[in-house]
């Protein structure tokens, strides 16, 4: 089985195609890439380098602006500073995460929601921030639009989506992944085997290999897709409220060789959101299942005991 590779400008004028190719790959595979967003190869080249420059730093730069020290995962996570499955070590990733900063006056502002915690920029490399932020909002326009075309491709309206991510529990990584070191062993990774928690994960990536995706057939199948091919791929958040019509598949990164840096923009829904699966009585917030899921894996947001 093959991972389905579609076409954004398709995907846009709904062709019907597409749009069927599209509602399979959601549920069978729980991964796609596609082509030809408004996001250009050579803008994805820019961020990839911005953070490139910013990982090279020493710790002790990096440092100033460690989320280690903060209630919240904005800023530099250390390498081992997430581990994304119990049963595995601490990843050796390390990675720097910035979110949606609510507006001031904002009715959610006043209950300083770690979810929405405000982002730390670093002073080095010259224009990270601007680079960076600019990428971050382009980039949730997209995975808005892709999400759009799920929703009509599963026969639900595009429009009562749109208004459940504003505004969005956003998340921008970058992803750091050294060499595979020496003395990894069976239990390390670069991230170790899980699902994204939210709904749509859009992935850029410099075009190393390193990712791998948990087949439906239980194999691992290594995908890579150089910078302006985006690797999609769906959250629990949106397994559970689609009542599993989209799949959230497991994928992790061993490492290799080669060191890699890859660009997830995790596209979340706002904090009250139910995701719940439509049409049960249940009642789950999209902030709780969220937190929850960053209080599990960020060693320094774990509960003590
Ligand atoms: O580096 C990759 O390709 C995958 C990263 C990932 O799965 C994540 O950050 O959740
Ligand atoms: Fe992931």
């Amino acid at each position: 089985m093959r991972i389905p590779q579609l076409d954004h400008a398709r995907l846009l004028e709904r062709m019907p195609d597409e749009m069927t190719r599209l509602a399979r790959a959601v549920h069978d595979i729980g991964f796609l890439t596609v082509t030809g967003t408004p996001l250009t190869p050579e803008r994805v080249e820019r961020v990839l380098d911005m953070y490139r420059a910013f990982f090279v730093l020493s710790a002790e730069q990096k440092r100033a602006v460690d989320m280690a020290v903060t209630g919240a995962n904005r800023g530099w996570g250390a390498p081992g500073s997430e581990q994304v499955d119990s049963t595995a070590n601490p990843d050796f990733k390390e990675v720097f995460d910035c979110g949606f900063e609510l507006p001031v006056g904002h009715p959610l502002a006043r209950h300083g929601l770690g979810v929405y915690a405000p982002n730390l920029w670093p002073e080095s490399p010259v224009g990270f921030r601007d680079e960076i932020k600019g990428y971050y909002i382009d980039a949730i326009d997209v995975g808005r639009q892709i999400l759009a075309a799920i929703s009509e491709a599963l026969g639900a309206s595009a429009g009562s989506f749109a208004e459940a991510f504003v505004p969005p529990m956003a998340l921008l990584r970058g992803n750091y992944y050294p060499q595979r070191p020496d003395w990894a062993g069976e239990r390390d990774f670069g991230i170790a085997a899980h699902t994204d928690y939210g709904c749509l994960t859009l992935l850029a990536m410099d075009g190393a290999p390193g990712l791998e995706v948990r087949m439906p057939d239980g194999s691992w199948q290594a995908i890579t897709a150089p910078p302006g091919t985006f690797v999609i791929n769906f959250g629990e958040m949106l397994e559970m409220w689609t009542g599993g019509r989209v799949k959230a598949t497991l994928h992790r990164v061993v490492g290799g060789p080669q060191e890699r840096i890859s660009v997830p923009l995790f596209l979340n829904p706002s904090y009250h959101t139910n995701v719940a699966p439509a049409g049960s009585d249940q009642v789950i917030f999209a902030g709780d299942h969220l937190s929850r899921r960053f209080n599990e894996t960020y060693l320094h947001l774990k509960p003590a005991g």
